[in-house]
């Protein structure tokens, strides 16, 4: 089984302990999404499993296989860079062949890979082309090819996409979704700091924080069920709303004080010791709509009003001395700066988190 399992994997560059313990069981043929913010050691732990860096502490497993003193080229497993790194003298063709060649593959196998790596990624015509006459995504597709062509077991990309464009960076994420789902045994394990790409390409996605997973899940389940505010406020885009309140009431449901001492019926339930406490209440900017009555969970005046065109966000203030409460509506809205506005949101859109920033809310 290609899968990938780490068991208390840690690292250290002298002193400086970076990754602090990870357990992390990758299924063969999962689409795994390392995220987190710069620094949290994302790319230390890709660097790791590739065998480009020395492992500290604990034990790594690739295919049931401790890799832990294994170079990188007996891992069965091929990396594709940020920066393509591809040898500018040297067509697509052989760009794709060379590590074939100095595998000494015979010429047969080496041609018939290729060629269906190309055909994969759309790269045929170009195959006598030279680096330079491709367009960055074209360049970045033939590193990807070249690492199919090692026909590896883990691929593993470092912010494969972050040198693109916008519109080639789609494109590119769009040919790296067929891949995975054309290679359905290949394990891969991704890097990223866009959202898009974590939600939109992952089985599982891994959110590390200062050397530390904080959760692993499916991309919705981070979203709609976050363990921590911290997972909160790092899936979703703007971030979740979270406001301090106070605890008044328990039991199958939990009441709430907002900041102005509205209260809140939350349906999370909370046991009776937690009465009184501080806690986080959470709200997504697109969960938030306009109230049609005297129901309404924030009143506010609109500070800002920033017009996308596929949405309109909204920046409230007076509700709390924090930061503005954002809120996204779907499409062109009216409203205007000044405006004071009464927003409410569906009771089950709502989270709350403890005072140590854990969620109340228990799997359902
Ligand atoms: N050679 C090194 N010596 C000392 N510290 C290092 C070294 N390489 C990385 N680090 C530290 O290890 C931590 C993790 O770095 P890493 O590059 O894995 O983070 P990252 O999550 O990939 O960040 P980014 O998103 O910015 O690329 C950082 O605090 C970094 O400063």
């Amino acid at each position: 089984m290609a899968g990938v399992v780490l068991k208390d994997i840690r690292k250290a560059y002298g002193q400086v302990k970076v990754i602090h313990g990870i357990d992390l069981e990758i299924r063969q043929g999962e689409f795994v999404v390392f995220v987190g913010p710069s620094g949290c050691g994302k790319s230390t732990l890709l660097r790791m499993i590739a065998g480009l860096e020395t492992i500290t502490g604990g034990e790594m497993y690739i295919d049931g296989q401790l890799v832990n003193e294994v170079p990188p080229s007996k891992r069965g497993i091929a990396m594709v860079f940020q920066s393509y790194a591809l040898y500018p003298h040297m067509t697509v063709y052989d760009n794709m062949a060379f590590g074939m060649r100095i595998a000494k593959e015979n010429k047969a196998e080496i041609d018939r890979r290729v060629r269906s790596a190309a055909e994969i990624l759309q790269l045929t015509p170009y195959l006598d082309r030279l680096p330079k006459a491709l367009s960055g995504g074209q360049r970045q597709r033939v590193a990807i090819g070249r690492a199919i062509c090692r026909d590896p077991k883990v691929f593993l990309f470092d912010e494969p996409l972050s040198n693109l464009d916008a519109a080639l960076r789609v494109a590119t994420r769009i040919e790296i979704a067929k891949l995975n789902e054309s290679m359905p045994d290949t394990t891969m394990i991704y890097v990223t700091h866009d959202q898009v790409e974590a939600m939109t390409l992952a089985d599982r996605i891994v959110v590390l924080s200062a050397g530390r997973i904080e959760q692993v899940g499916a991309p919705l389940e981070l979203y709609e069920r976050p363990h921590n505010l911290f997972v909160a406020r790092f899936i979703g885009s703007p971030a979740m709303n979270i406001l301090p309140v106070t605890i008044t009431e328990t039991g199958e449901a939990t009441t709430v004080s907002l900041g102005d001492g509205k209260p809140v019926r939350v349906p999370i339930a909370t046991n009776a010791s937690q009465r009184g406490k501080p806690a986080s209440f959470g709200v997504r900017p697109e969960d938030l709509s306009v109230a049609a009555g005297e129901d309404f969970l924030f009143e506010g005046r609109i500070a800002l009003v920033e017009a996308l065109g596929e949405v309109t966000l909204l920046y409230i203030e007076g509700l709390t001395e924090h930061e503005p409460l954002i809120a996204k509506f779907p499409g062109i809205w009216s409203g205007r700066k000044g405006d004071v506005v009464r927003l409410s949101a569906s009771p089950d859109k709502l989270h709350l988190f403890d005072e140590d920033g854990h969620t109340y809310r228990t799997e359902r």
